[in-house]
């Protein structure tokens, strides 16, 4: 099966697990718009009666324009679900988010939410992480000063770029990209991000997900109760 296949696979499985009633957040990415596209479905022809919580514009946009009521996260009190992609997936279920620029925002309902989901094609399952250039959002004032501190400190950034423009989150922050190769200790590199002024949030997504759904050449693989 082609990669393509296996994120609509992933994301229509992904669908069923949503239940009348919740209060689900949606991620963001070319797997997540499947998930999405599957939901509008749903909605549509068995009224299934949902509020989402949309981790992007692009993502608010598709479930709008399909029927899905979307609430913005202030407007709720709480998740019952959140349902998003990944970049990388280790062998401990650690993994890396941010390849759409939408970290930050995926992060933020991701934390509030009950339980979380993600969605992957088997080629994002790694033993260590860090393959994926790692993504940072960064405030862009002093951004420059940012970017030598991790030029410093051997990480090799690398200020995201489209079109030969910046690229700019939804929040209007930059993204940079740590192209590591590998994070043998997600936590210490965590940790270290964490405190470093101007870094608003990093694309590591540390126990966090419940369930990952991997979409596999043989099949739909599900891991349940990974925490
Ligand atoms: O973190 C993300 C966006 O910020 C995405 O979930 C991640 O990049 C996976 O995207 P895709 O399903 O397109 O491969």
């Amino acid at each position: 099966m082609k990669q393509e296949e296996l994120k609509k696979l992933v994301g229509y499985k992904a669908a069923t697990f949503i239940e009348n009633g919740m209060i689900v957040g949606l991620g963001t990415g070319s797997t997540v718009k499947y998930l999405v596209e599957a939901l509008g479905a749903r909605v549509a022809h068995e009224n299934l009666k949902i509020i989402g919580v949309a981790t992007s514009k692009r993502t608010a946009d598709q479930a709008t324009s399909l029927g899905i009521e979307i609430k913005a996260l202030d407007d709720v009190d709480h998740l019952d679900l959140t349902i998003d992609g990944a970049d990388e997936i280790d062998e401990h279920f650690q993994g890396i988010k941010g390849g759409g620029a939408a970290h930050l925002w995926e992060k933020i309902v991701a934390i509030n939410s009950t339980k979380n989901i993600w969605i992957v094609d088997e080629s994002k399952m790694v033993k260590t992480l860090g393959s994926f250039p790692l993504p940072l959002e960064v405030i862009p004032f002093g951004s420059h000063h940012v970017i030598h501190k991790l030029e410093n400190l051997g990480y090799a950034p690398k200020l995201r770029m489209r079109n030969n423009e910046i690229v700019l989150t939804d929040s209007k922050n930059y993204v940079v990209d740590l192209y590591l190769k590998k994070i043998p200790n997600p936590h210490e590199l965590a940790m270290q991000l964490d405190q470093m002024v101007g870094i608003v949030e990093h694309g590591l997504f540390l126990d966090i997900v419940n369930t990952v759904i991997i979409g596999q050449s043989t099949g739909v693989k599900v891991i349940n109760d990974i925490r």
